[in-house]
């Protein structure tokens, strides 16, 4: 994806080739959590931001959890995102649930076409409360918007739950790329916000930020 001002992405998640050989690869690193249910596309979203591809084929399930690393620079400052990939499965929970407490970023996904992983939102909303920092950033996604055809939660649903609990959201795509990008720099400029290496910076607000990405994209047609 294109047009999200002032903020771009490395594609190979190290050090970006302008860096001198010897400086740090990164200004800040933050780590964030991929949750949801089993299916919802939370290993298919992160390898589209990794690789720019997309996982088709039978659906394997993330046995525990793994993580990538990618870089992105958002107003000239390089942000090391470390992406954890956890299993939806139930069976895997405790695994998980160890890796909440150093997560800066949490990004909680459903799929539209799955009601009942919508459902489940509120349970994974409590289980983050219980386990996750209490300023951890939380943005709600509604995956799988390239399945129009088989929608069961319309855009409002995900708008109404997000604003209940405060939290920003996008309806996005691991398929197309729809927003995927726009996840992560938001949160990315959200992590470098709260470092405040930029004090004289005008303040940021995460769901405003998300919400002028979003009308951008659909006044000028970039995803
Ligand atoms: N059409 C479409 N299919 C998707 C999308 N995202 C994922 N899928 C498909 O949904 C299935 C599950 O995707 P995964 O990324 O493996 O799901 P997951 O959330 O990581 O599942 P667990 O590892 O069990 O937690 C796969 O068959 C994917 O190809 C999407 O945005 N659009």
């Amino acid at each position: 994806m294109t047009g999200t001002a002032g903020v771009t992405a490395t594609r190979d998640g190290e050090a970006p080739n302008r860096s001198p050989p010897c400086s740090p690869s990164y200004d800040l690193t933050g780590k964030v959590m991929l949750l949801g249910d089993s299916g919802v596309g939370k290993t298919c979203f992160l390898i589209q931001f990794k690789d720019g591809a997309f996982l088709s084929g039978a659906f394997i399930a993330t046995v525990g959890i793994d993580f990538r690393n990618k870089v992105v620079t958002v107003d000239g400052m390089r942000v090391k995102l470390q992406i954890w990939d956890t299993a939806g499965q139930e069976r895997f929970r405790s695994v998980t649930h160890a890796y909440y407490r150093d997560a800066q970023a949490l990004l909680l996904l459903y799929d539209i076409t799955n009601k009942a992983s919508f459902d489940n939102i509120r349970a994974w909303l409590t289980e983050i409360h219980e386990y996750a920092q209490r300023d951890v950033v939380i943005m709600l996604l509604g995956n799988k918007a390239d399945m129009s055809s088989e929608r069961v939660i319309r855009s409002e649903d995900g708008e109404t739950l997000a604003r209940e609990y405060g939290v920003p959201f996008l309806e996005t795509s691991a398929k197309t790329g729809m927003n995927v990008e726009l996840a992560f720099l938001a949160i990315a400029k959200e992590l470098k916000y709260r470092a405040g290496q930029s004090a004289d910076e005008p303040s940021f607000q995460i769901r405003d930020y998300v919400e002028s990405q979003k009308k951008r994209s659909s006044c000028c047609s970039f995803v």
